[in-house]
């Protein structure tokens, strides 16, 4: 299988403190990979790295590499010429909390589509409706497309989120606890959601459950203080050891 994402000595501090040092990873395109570990592990900073967001918080230095092998050639994340706008385009980030514009359903998508694409009028429209589609939420809200996103209930709002990052045509999606902040049932819908984008996506997903991971992974990364200590194919966690060696690890 092809590497999308190659992570290379990749070191991220805050105020001179290192929270993820020296981490080496690569994720295969399609699929998911899922990041496990204890609270504070700096998953969510390996997360954020890969698109350049922990850049948005002062005082956060990274060192490293990070490269993306996409359908149209090469991009090195931290390269000076590299246009970040274009970089956060092709790796799209759900966030754990779902953080939809305060305006109507429609224009949470259309509005990203103008302004990041360029794209407006009739084939905006088509893109979102396939973008909601996708994220399995058309039925819900074609009729409520000028509605108040905020009016959704939270697995639709999530939902959302994933079809704004999906009309903006990404290669590569990050996750980060997508289903923390929503009901048992919106979670498993979520996850039933997240195996089939994987067709077309490669998700990396940030989890705190071990389930959930056995459930939609096909590699699980486990770090601990800042560092990977294992990486799990699909059916290794099934092997003898290896779940109280993850559950150790993370919990
Ligand atoms: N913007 C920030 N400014 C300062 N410190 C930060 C910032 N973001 C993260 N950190 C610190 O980096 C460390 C790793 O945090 P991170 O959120 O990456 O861990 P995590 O494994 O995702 O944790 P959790 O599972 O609780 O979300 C923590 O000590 C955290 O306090």
């Amino acid at each position: 299988m092809s590497t999308i994402v190659r992570i290379e000595g990749l070191t991220v501090a805050f105020g001179g403190t290192p929270v993820v040092r020296d981490v080496d990873m690569e994720v295969p395109a399609g699929g998911i990979t899922v990041l496990l570990g204890r609270s504070g592990s700096g998953k969510t900073t390996l997360l954020r790295a890969v698109n350049r967001l922990n850049e948005c918080f002062p005082g956060c230095t990274t060192s490293g590499r990070v490269r993306l092998a996409l359908k149209d050639g090469h991009l090195d994340a931290y390269a000076p010429d590299t246009n970040v706008e274009e970089l956060r385009r092709r790796v799209g980030m759900v966030f754990q909390t779902p953080n939809v514009l305060p305006m109507s359903v429609e224009k949470n998508l259309l509005l990203p589509l103008r302004l990041v694409c360029g794209i407006a009028g009739l084939e905006a429209h088509e893109r979102m409706r396939s973008a909601l589609n996708e994220a399995g939420l058309w039925d819900e809200v074609e009729n409520r497309l000028n509605a108040g996103a905020q009016t959704l209930s939270g697995g639709q709002q999530q939902r959302l989120c994933l079809a704004r990052a999906i009309a903006l045509e990404p290669d590569v999606l990050l996750l980060d606890e997508p289903t923390a902040s929503v009901d048992y049932q919106s979670a498993l819908r979520l996850e039933e959601l997240l195996l089939r984008l994987k067709e077309r996506y490669t998700l990396l997903v940030v989890s705190h459950s071990l389930r959930q991971a056995q459930r939609i992974a096909e590699r699980i990364v486990v770090m601990r203080a800042g560092q990977i200590s294992r990486v799990l194919e699909k059916g290794e966690l099934a092997k003898a050891g290896s779940l109280e060696e993850v559950l150790d690890d993370c919990f």
